[in-house]
């Protein structure tokens, strides 16, 4: 049931199914942009007041700075004529002037700088923990189609371009962007001539920005693509480092995470070469356009039509007006690899459960589960793939405990995942005492039916708390008398801090049957009415199975359970047992009966016994 990158993503034409497409098609790209904008709306939409502060600041930190060259102009063409003329004053206030001016564009700078910073913390923040919420309210179908890889480079890698970009990009950009249109607006209030000489060297350089824009932004999705591909081989490596050691795949997937590594070099290397032609042919242009004013104002000076300080603010303002391009570019990087990664993000932000909570949920009768099961003509496929079950329709009273077994593949896991409602049946229903699990509160369900997977999952903490999780609200009474219910509370006082020993610690590894027994107490905490259990396959030795098989008997006593079955011992204590093949039940009745009979469990059995002398 492992995922894979490259496993279809069924029905998902315009979300994250897209994430790992470099090159979209214009509708589809135009889709997801709408789909980043909006979010980016929703994420500042509370910060409204914050970026009108910060806008002001910015726009006094410009206008300090666009003063400058203005007040030059003055300072040659006015004040120093008036000083040789015996009067200090102009120059004077227009030093002081110029000076009032880079105060005010310095403090105006720091406080946006500051401003913008806060904004973008909060925005990250938010953005983090929506990344986090939304994955844990995605069903089950979407974990096993998106690998965690994929989710953990969102988590990370993606989040770190935003964060980049906020940090320190994007109040460049923005500065930057105002200080041309100062710039420009400036020189043209200045003298038109010069603007219009500014405005005809802006036609290649915006066309070659376009060009910059449209390579690197492929280029930044290859790149991002390329990274998450990275994450995602080194996340499977490390998770599957047992198998990858026991097959000595070592080689392989050394090989393979190098080329993925060479991949993504080449993404960026890329992206530099991009880089390596837009800088120099903006410095080009930059330095041909103060040629241009130069020339075209040195004569018009010399003809008296203009006078010297406004040229020397115009050739100021010339090269001004490039240095920010120039800096839009390098920002425009970060910009372009946190779209790509704000597309991503948004993406994996629009998924919708497939899995939906009812909007008018139904009590159970009586208040409380009984237990009572009924698949009632299930049909299921996983997303458009392979019809799993064709049609299952099956009773299992209150109290009844059921083996499934059957080859692999048979489906025994899929019915497990739909009566826990993992999964919605494409067709027919499951029912809880009479009421489809579709139209019951979450809570209600997750309350009466409880599933105890293969792995039994250990989250870091204590053994107490990983047993609470059960019943959060149970007392240490209650949990110890859990835990000796299913026979694990001598193993836990052995170990070094009794309940309190953190099972990631040194002393606190369990063993695989003393992992069972702690999910077994945790499942008895909770105390379910149907218990779904997907036995271990792993098997342990003959004192653990003697010990989980009793931890199990505990657990079962009368309430309903389904137990994907991989031990004779465990099929022996079920009142029932399916024999399931190619989604349907071959078989059907008690143990007994069906060792006697003829069919393929009594062939099942009798090869499971021999394989125990
Ligand atoms: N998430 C999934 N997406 C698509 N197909 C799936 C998924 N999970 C299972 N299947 C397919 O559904 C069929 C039934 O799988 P299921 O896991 O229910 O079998 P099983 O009887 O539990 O097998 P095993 O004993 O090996 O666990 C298989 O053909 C499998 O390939």
């Amino acid at each position: 049931m492992t995922a894979t990158t490259d496993q279809p993503t069924r029905h998902r034409p315009t979300d994250a199914a897209t994430d790992d497409a470099t090159l979209l098609g214009k509708e589809a790209s135009r889709a997801v942009r709408r789909r980043s904008m909006r979010l980016l709306g929703d994420l500042l939409r509370p910060h409204t007041k914050a970026l009108a502060w910060a806008a002001l600041l910015v726009v006094a930190s410009t206008l300090g700075q666009v003063a400058g060259p203005w007040l030059v102009a003055v300072a040659i063409d006015r004040a120093v004529p008036a000083l040789a003329d015996g009067s200090g004053t102009p120059l004077a206030l227009t030093g002081a002037g110029y000076l009032a001016a880079a105060v005010l564009g310095g403090v105006a700078a720091g406080a946006y700088v500051r401003a913008a910073a806060r904004i973008a913390q909060a925005v990250l923040l938010d953005l983090r923990r929506r990344v986090f919420r939304q994955t844990q309210r995605l069903s089950l179908e979407f974990h096993e189609s998106y690998t965690s890889g994929r989710i953990i480079s969102r988590q990370t890698s993606d989040l770190e371009a935003l964060r980049e970009l906020l940090d320190g990009g994007l109040t460049g950009v923005v500065s930057s962007l105002l200080l041309m249109v100062f710039t420009f607006a400036g020189l043209a209030l200045l003298d038109w001539r010069s603007g219009v000489v500014l405005a005809v060297a802006f036609v290649p350089a915006w066309l070659l920005t376009r060009w910059f824009q449209r390579m690197s932004q492929r280029y930044y999705r290859e790149q991002r693509t390329a990274s998450a591909r990275l994450i995602v081989k080194f996340v499977e490596t490390m998770t599957g480092m047992r198998a990858v050691q026991a097959f000595r795949r070592q080689p392989t997937t050394e090989a393979e995470y190098g080329r993925l590594g060479e991949d993504y070099r080449d993404a960026n290397l890329q992206i530099f070469g991009v880089n390596g032609r837009f800088q120099p042919g903006l410095i080009l242009i930059g330095n041909l356009t103060v040629v241009a004013a130069l020339a075209v104002g040195g004569w018009r000076v010399l003809d008296g039509a203009l006078e010297v300080g406004v040229l020397a603010a115009v050739l100021l303002y010339c090269k001004r007006f490039f240095q920010p391009v120039q800096q839009l570019g390098m920002f425009y990087n970060a910009f372009q690899s946190a779209t790509a990664a704000l597309e991503k993000v948004s993406g994996l932000l629009a998924e919708e459960p497939t899995v939906v909570e009812p909007a008018r949920p139904l009590p159970l009768p009586g208040g409380r589960a009984r237990g009572e099961l009924r698949l009632d003509h299930v049909r299921f496929q996983y997303g458009d793939g392979p019809v799993v079950l064709p049609d299952l329709d099956l009773t299992i009273p209150a109290g009844q405990t059921v083996a499934v077994v059957g080859t692999t593949g048979a489906g025994k896991s899929t019915v497990a995942k739909l009566v826990t409602r993992f999964y919605d049946a494409s067709a027919g229903a499951v029912r809880l005492d009479g009421v489809d699990v579709r139209d019951l509160a979450s809570a209600d369900l997750r309350r009466a039916v409880v599933m105890v997977t293969q792995e039994a999952y250990l989250f870091s903490g204590s053994v107490r708390e990983n047993i609470a999780l059960g019943r959060p609200d149970a007392t240490q009474a209650e949990i110890e008398a859990a835990a000796r219910a299913v026979g694990a509370h001598e193993f836990v006082l052995e170990m070094p801090d009794g309940y309190d020993t953190d099972v990631n610690k040194r002393g606190g590894r369990v063993s695989a049957g003393q992992r069972q027994l702690l999910s077994f107490a945790r499942a008895f905490l909770a105390d379910p009415a149907v218990l779904v259990l997907d036995e271990a396959t792993s098997s342990l030795d003959m004192p653990g199975e003697r010990l989980v098989q009793r931890g199990l008997q505990t657990l079962l006593a009368d309430r309903t359970a389904i137990i994907i079955a991989h031990r004779l011992s465990t099929v022996a204590i079920a009142d029932r047992v399916l024999v399931m093949e190619h989604g349907r039940v071959v078989e059907d009745g008690t143990p007994e009966e069906l060792v006697a009979g003829e069919g393929r469990y009594a062939r099942l059995h009798a090869a499971w016994r021999d394989s125990l002398v």
